[in-house]
């Protein structure tokens, strides 16, 4: 029986442990590009037995969140390389997140001030965070979506395969492809932002459809297993809904099983908050998920999140239900997570008001344990 501390190998990527850092928005990478205080920062995390980084947009139309690092300058991959190297001196294993936010963006961070794109040309409802011309940050409405055109779609799905080889490029053990919380991916997979009538909406086949070549075109790219996924079966961020998640979810896992992935990263509940969270008529059956997942094939590492502590992920891996498990604010708030929780030592506590923007405050200054001592 595994054991939180125990290593285990994800795919081609091997960890040290199954303590995840989940990947964390943290806006402090001007002009798109990895700087510096990127690479103190996820240095100091890299005890992780895998650190899964923010998430990078594969485009600039990709992006929906001002300073927020990519993946398509050259001088973008160059930054992530010195993040890479540094991880990698001290050990840690490290993947990117992939990115395209769809419909939550705004007009001023678009190529050409144009709209942002979605699956259909319905408003997310929801904010996002921009700067202001004179430099001040603010948090701003999403601007208005325009429908892609089907022969925009394959374009697309090449982006996430550029970026893929781009990561590879940068020196990451792999990637995760963003396919949660309301961004393009789970736009196109949900019947509250797609209303298509072409083979890309309607049953839940084609509104799959999409994931499942964005899947094709990286594992093609840079191999199966330096390949995973972050799902969010329920979750109502960035003003998404869909009426009856559990058979599209039982649909797209029995379609991953036998694409030979790396990992499954599953947030449970509504992202960052009620882990008991539901759409539809009937709570979310996890358990269902991942045996549908195993039956269809799939062997890749189950990994969980959201609102876990010490003992709930220890309880986890014990039962086999989790073969990982990802912490977001805990990793935030504790660069030396694995040896505290290893410790049963006390814990930093996360500062909201530092979590977006800024510099070292609230980012690279949260002292390790023997800092304390
Ligand atoms: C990438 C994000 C996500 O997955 O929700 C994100 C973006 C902005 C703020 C918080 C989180």
């Amino acid at each position: 029986m595994a054991n939180l501390f125990d290593p285990t190998k994800f795919g081609d990527i091997e960890l040290a442990n199954r303590i995840v850092m989940a990947p964390l928005t943290r806006n402090r990478s001007p002009k798109a590009i990895p700087n510096n205080l990127n690479v103190t920062y996820y240095e100091q995390r890299a005890t992780a037995g895998l650190i899964i980084t923010e998430g990078t947009p594969v485009t600039q139309q990709g992006q929906g969140y001002a300073d927020v690092p990519g993946l398509y300058l050259p001088q973008a991959v160059e930054g992530w390389q010195k993040v890479t190297d540094a991880v990698h001196r001290k050990g840690g294993r490290i993947v990117t997140q992939i990115w395209h936010v769809g419909r939550v963006s705004h007009v001023s961070l678009q190529p050409n001030g144009a709209a942002p794109v979605a699956p259909s040309a319905i408003p997310a409802g929801t904010k996002t965070y921009i700067i202001n011309p004179n430099g001040s940050g603010a948090f701003v409405e999403t601007s208005a979506p325009r429908a892609l055109e089907r022969s925009e779609i394959a374009g697309i799905v090449d982006d996430f395969r550029k970026g893929a080889r781009a990561a590879i490029d940068a020196g990451f053990d792999g990637i995760e492809l963003h396919g949660a919380n309301g961004y393009l991916i789970d736009q196109f997979l949900k019947s509250g932002a797609n209303q298509r009538t072409d083979d890309y909406g309607g049953s839940i086949e084609n509104r799959a459809r999409f994931l499942l070549e964005v899947v094709d075109a990286v594992t093609r790219e840079i191999g199966a297993g330096r390949v995973g996924i972050r799902l969010s079966p329920v979750t109502p961020g960035n003003g998404i809904t869909e009426t009856d998640p559990q058979p599209l979810f039982n649909y797209v896992a029995k379609q991953l099983g036998p694409r030979g992935l790396a990992f499954i990263h599953v947030i449970e509940g509504a992202t960052g908050g009620d882990r008991d969270f539901f759409q539809g008529d009937k709570p979310f059956d996890y358990q269902e998920l991942k045996a549908v997942y195993r039956k269809a094939g799939g062997t890749g590492g189950w990994l969980v999140n959201n609102g876990y502590d010490r003992e709930s992920a220890i309880e986890a891996v014990e039962s086999g239900y989790a073969d990982a498990v990802a912490f977001g604010k805990l990793f935030l708030a504790n660069p030396d997570l694995v040896d505290r929780l290893r410790q049963n030592a006390p814990l930093n506590e996360p500062d909201k008001a530092t979590f977006y923007g800024g510099g070292a405050k609230g980012y690279t200054d949260y002292p390790a344990l023997e800092a304390v001592a």
